[in-house]
């Protein structure tokens, strides 16, 4: 073997500027190298034109030629994360690993298998916080518990805020990363196809009327940000950089996502079960014709129709019309939140378990911080509030003004008194 080398392992901080391993990587005194496992375990899932593949792989292949300035590149592996660091074992003498932590529950139990594998092998492992401003347990109530309600965590969170938190991680390729060559894997090579959805760039420009505008599907002001946070083709301490103070609503949205993935890392249970237990007897309708009418748009309530047809055809749902959707599954179909997660989980570009299932628990009435179960959103009145101009459903609907358009599939009252008595009676049992 020849001389010793660090590793620096790309997951869901998909960027060369302000990457906190990265960043420490290259100050090891050891050359280092960036490597990219694609998890068989993951991919193996996935439909073959899946767009978040298409888009991980392109973002890879520009970090790749970014690194070939510096004669070096990015290692680009097709297994499973237990081969690929066997493989890399058995080809470098390494010293050391650095990788920023994913909190959900299969990156937590791959990370501990491999850091043991490593660490058998002596090979030194760190992991840092990237993704979020705070993790784990650094915003606990005073008794020590996990927050489980949104504004107490989210005032504690501003009150524990320091500017050191989001300083710039930099990140310095000229001296320190390993030369090498190699040739980086196709799309094909991993099995998949180009998509005809594409990630969009994110767009900061609007965040002045963010506030009073972000509700309001046909005007399309929101960031775009939901995949680049995901895949970390952004930095999350870049953007608050940019912010005026602490007091924006675009801030507080930030923070919810810190708020979600803190409720995954805390209760790992709500993957597969209702965040309370108490909504457990609920006896779903769980109706498969429903479900399909739902999922195509085609359920006559013209704001469930068009945000159903934007997310099949984009991979993208705007945030107003992701709660009407979701309240119209649960509430007036009686269909577990669970199908329409996992709908969410296959479609969204910016699918991320924590908030996914944060928001879907939430739009059911079974989370932490939920909507009152017989909140249910009148999906006629939300049209008239967020869209009176029919601009949003127009777009989506191009049969919205003909004959063709379906009838709606239940009547609001009905669905809705049904709803109200089949909680009571899952409540209840
Ligand atoms: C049923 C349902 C499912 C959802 N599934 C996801 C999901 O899988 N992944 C996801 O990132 N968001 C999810 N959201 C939250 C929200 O709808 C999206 O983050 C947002 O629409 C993404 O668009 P944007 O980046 O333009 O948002 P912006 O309004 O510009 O917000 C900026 C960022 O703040 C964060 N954010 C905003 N709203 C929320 C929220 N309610 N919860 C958590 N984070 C938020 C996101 O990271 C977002 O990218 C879901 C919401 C609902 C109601």
């Amino acid at each position: 073997m020849s001389k010793k080398i660090s590793i620096f392992w790309f997951r869901r901080d998909l960027r060369l500027e302000d990457n906190t391993a990265l960043s420490v990587a290259l100050s090891s005194g050891k050359p280092v190298l960036p490597v990219f496992i694609f998890d068989e375990n993951i991919l193996n899932e996935l439909d073959r034109d899946d767009a978040r593949v298409a888009f991980i792989h392109q973002t890879m292949s520009n970090i790749n030629t970014a690194l070939k300035k510096f004669n070096s590149g990015v290692l680009c592996m097709h297994t499973t994360p237990e081969k690929a660091w066997k493989e890399l074992m058995n080809k470098y003498d390494i010293e050391n690993v650095f990788y920023n932590k994913d909190y959900e529950p299969y990156a937590k139990e791959r990370d501990e298998k491999i850091t043991a594998l490593l660490e058998g092998n002596s090979i030194d492992v760190k992991s840092f916080k990237d993704s979020v401003i705070f993790e784990e347990n650094d915003v606990l109530k005073n008794d020590g518990g996990a927050y489980t309600v949104y504004t107490p965590y989210k005032n504690k969170w501003l009150s524990l805020f320091k500017p050191e938190l989001i300083e710039e991680q930099k990140c310095d390729f000229t001296k320190n990363l390993l030369e090498f060559s190699s040739d980086f894997l196709s799309l094909k090579d991993l099995g998949f196809t180009a998509s005809d959805i594409e990630v969009m760039p994110y767009n900061l420009k609007h965040l002045d009327i963010y506030a009073d505008k972000r509700d309001f599907p046909s005007d399309d002001i929101t960031t775009y940000l939901g995949p680049h946070l995901r895949f970390g083709t952004v930095s999350v301490r870049k953007l608050i950089r940019g912010l005026n103070g602490l007091e924006s609503v675009f801030l507080s949205e930030l923070v919810w996502r810190e708020f979600f993935t803190q409720i995954l890392y805390h209760y790992p249970k709500v993957v597969t079960q209702n965040f309370r237990a108490k909504y457990d007897g609920i006896k779903w309708r769980n109706n498969q014709e429903d479900f399909e009418k739902w999922c195509n748009g085609t359920t006559g309530y013209p704001m469930v129709d068009a945000g159903m047809r934007q997310l099949n055809q984009t991979g993208y749902m705007h945030n107003r019309v992701r709660m009407i959707t979701a309240g119209f599954l649960c509430k007036h179909l009686l269909i577990d939140w669970q199908w329409g997660e996992a709908y969410f989980a296959k479609k969204l570009l910016d699918y991320e378990l924590a908030s996914n299932n944060g928001n879907w628990q939430w739009a059911a009435g079974t989370g932490c911080d939920a909507a009152p179960y017989f909140r249910i959103f009148n999906p006629i009145t939300q049209l008239k509030k967020f869209d009176k101009d029919f601009k949003y459903v127009r777009k989506w609907i191009p049969e919205f003004d003909g004959f063709d358009y379906p009838d709606p599939m239940v009547d609001h009252k009905t669905a809705r008194e049904r709803a109200l008595k089949v909680y009571k009676e899952g409540i209840e049992n």
